[in-house]
């Protein structure tokens, strides 16, 4: 299996890792939830990817046969009729739908991908869990809010985890695997032999604030723009500074509108509200402001920099 969870024998030795899991639903088809749905089709199990309407899940299958046709046009370099074969069954795969409690009604795994917002996943999870059946587990990719605080209002707390992706989903090769304070340990193996079963590697990380990767980025992000706010040193410098000096692949302004702008407020704002004392989440003005006016970054076409309208 390759990096992009693809089995291709001539890529790599090694065995497909097998998981209990055949059928999963992502809810949520944005920027995550489309990549999720993509990386699960790709390694051969039955996706349905649920949103709120069909002119969304429109742009979701957009997105994501675009980026089967790139990652197959890489793997199968020398054959691209196998790669449009690898691109259209992995697309075929992914059945989409817009009523969430229908789509869970025969599955092994849900993932929730939807806004960053307790009431609103508090609201979805209650509706699923007297849905799915028994054995099914449930999982959120939240960046930032408690798996046990979201768990809270389903019964079957010892089948919920995190499984938190990271951007872009069919690039990056990590998987957080959040064992929540009533995970069982049953729960917890399946979710990881499942994270390899798609080709990520998976770290394991209790329930604390952001887990390992955004404890570590999101407060490096708002220093970034604390900087700038200061005027200390302009957008664009702050970021090649930190792709040349530190050897990151992209600056943290450029990482933050890559992100998303609300994504990161939303971030910032809980923890500011749970840790009042810790000066690292304040709010910051300039974000704010952003996102006050719709430049929520790439996706809007404008946040920190300016982008062309896909
Ligand atoms: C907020 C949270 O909760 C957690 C998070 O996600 S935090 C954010 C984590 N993500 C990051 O830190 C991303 C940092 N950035 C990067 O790693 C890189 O800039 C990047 C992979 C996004 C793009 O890489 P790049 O070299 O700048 O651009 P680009 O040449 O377009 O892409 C590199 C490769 O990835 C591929 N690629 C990029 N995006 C892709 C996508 N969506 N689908 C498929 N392939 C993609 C490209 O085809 C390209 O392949 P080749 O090298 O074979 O040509
Ligand atoms: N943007 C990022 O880099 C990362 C985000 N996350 C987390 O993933 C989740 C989703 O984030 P994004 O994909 O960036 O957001 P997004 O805004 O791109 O997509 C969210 C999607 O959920 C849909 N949605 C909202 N409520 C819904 C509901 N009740 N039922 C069905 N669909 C619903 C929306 O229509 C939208 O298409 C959030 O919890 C976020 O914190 C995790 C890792 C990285």
């Amino acid at each position: 299996m390759n990096q992009f969870g693809v089995i291709v024998r001539s890529f790599s030795n090694s065995a497909a890792v097998n998981s209990a899991i055949k059928n999963v639903t992502i809810i949520g088809g944005g920027l995550m939830g489309s990549g999720i749905a993509q990386v699960t089709a790709q390694a051969g199990q039955n996706v349905t990817l649920v949103d709120v309407n069909s002119d969304i899940l429109a742009k979701s299958q957009k997105s994501i046969n675009n980026s089967l046709g790139r990652i197959a046009k890489k793997i199968y370099k020398d054959n691209p009729q196998e790669g449009e074969k690898f691109a259209r069954e992995a697309s075929e795969r992914i059945k989409t739908a817009t009523d969430p409690v229908a789509a869970v009604k025969d599955t092994d795994l849900v993932i929730e991908a939807i806004v960053e917002n307790l009431d609103v996943k508090h609201a979805l999870f209650q509706k699923l869990d007297n849905a799915a059946p028994a054995h099914t587990i449930f999982a959120s990719n939240t960046s930032s809010l408690s798996i046990n605080d979201i768990s809270s209002v389903v019964k079957r707390k010892d089948r919920f985890g995190g499984l938190h992706f990271f951007n872009p989903v069919p690039v990056m090769r990590l998987l957080e695997v959040v064992r929540g304070g009533e995970t069982t340990d049953s729960t917890f193996d399946t979710m990881m032999q499942w994270g390899k079963s798609i080709g990520k590697t998976c770290v394991a990380c209790k329930d604390t604030p952001g887990f390992i990767v955004n404890r570590l980025l999101v407060p490096y992000m708002a220093e970034a723009l604390r900087l700038l706010e200061r005027g200390d040193a302009s957008a664009r410098d702050i970021d090649i500074a930190m792709k040349l000096g530190a050897g990151y692949p992209m600056g943290p302004i450029e990482l933050l509108d890559y992100v998303g702008l609300d994504t990161t407020k939303f971030i910032l704002d809980g923890w500011n509200k749970n840790y009042p004392d810790q000066p690292l989440f304040k709010p910051i003005p300039i974000l704010n402001k952003l996102v006050a006016e719709g430049k929520l970054g790439v996706k809007t076409g404008e946040g920190f920099y300016k982008y062309d309208k896909k």
